[in-house]
């Protein structure tokens, strides 16, 4: 993991906040997970550009939060044809919660993505997931650890990476979905050129996701042509009309 030092203070409180977060009460098994690459492969077969539509009510990078219910948003997303959705659970900077994701995937019948920073095996049992995201740069060695954890639960886990020393990891570590993150989280930025100098050193074999500052029709057929077969989209669905924002990644 990064010295605190070389990480933006946003992510430096998110991950002080994180550590302090507690898990569930008891351990979660599920046993009706939804696959997120049978619906990547559902909506590529269908000829929608597969997107995994994003739940997010605000974020450090995010002016004001919305009070939209995240129920009548993912279903807008759904209905504008999102293959999956990502929730996110983190409360103290995305505006999140565990009551959210509980919430939307009771509501809707597509793979729903658990977005949070986790750190401990005890958060995986927060809620039963059908996918959960980490993230190899703050899992460091516990990566693989941690991922073994979620497959024993009956979670999928989303592997994020932004470079290609993480990319080895995640390899190494057994990842099958793996998301290359545009995001620096050292300096917030976002550059799409990252995505396609990460991609072509992907495994065939794994379901790969471009993630963050997809905001144009051009940026998410961009990152089809670099390879990813799917996209993670959030800030650019949730500004607006979230169902024909989605209808128009779909389609692009
Ligand atoms: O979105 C942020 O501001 C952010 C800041 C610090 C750490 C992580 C952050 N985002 C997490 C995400 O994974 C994004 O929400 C997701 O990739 C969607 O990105 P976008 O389409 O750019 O909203």
């Amino acid at each position: 993991m990064d010295s605190r030092e070389e990480m933006a203070p946003a992510v430096r409180s998110i991950l002080d906040a994180a550590r302090e977060r507690s898990g569930g009460a008891s351990r979660v098994t599920v046993d009706d997970a939804r696959s997120l690459p049978a619906a990547v492969g559902a909506a590529e077969a269908d000829g929608r550009t597969p997107v995994v539509a994003e739940v997010k009510p605000t974020s450090p990078t995010t002016a004001g939060e919305t009070e939209r219910d995240p129920v009548e948003l993912a279903e807008e997303m759904v209905a504008g044809g999102a293959a999956a959705l990502s929730v996110l659970t983190e409360p103290e900077h995305f505006g999140g919660s565990i009551e959210n994701y509980r919430r939307v995937r009771e509501a809707v019948d597509v793979p729903v993505l658990r977005k949070d920073f986790l750190l401990e095996e005890a958060q995986l049992d927060a809620v039963a997931a059908d996918v959960v995201l980490l993230i190899a740069r703050f899992l460091g060695d516990d990566l693989a650890a941690m991922l073994e954890a979620a497959r024993d639960r009956g979670m999928q886990v989303l592997v994020e990476v932004h470079s290609a020393d993480e990319l080895e990891r995640a390899v190494d570590a057994g990842a099958e979905i793996i998301g290359v993150n545009n995001r620096d989280l050292t300096e917030l930025e976002v550059d799409l050129d990252t995505f396609e100098a990460v991609a072509p050193a992907v495994p065939d074999s794994a379901t790969l996701l471009a993630e963050s500052g997809i905001s144009t029709t051009a940026d998410a057929r961009r990152m089809r042509e670099a390879g990813a077969d799917g996209l993670l989209i959030g800030t650019a669905i949730m500004d607006g009309d979230p169902r024909e924002n989605t209808t128009q990644f779909v389609n692009a």
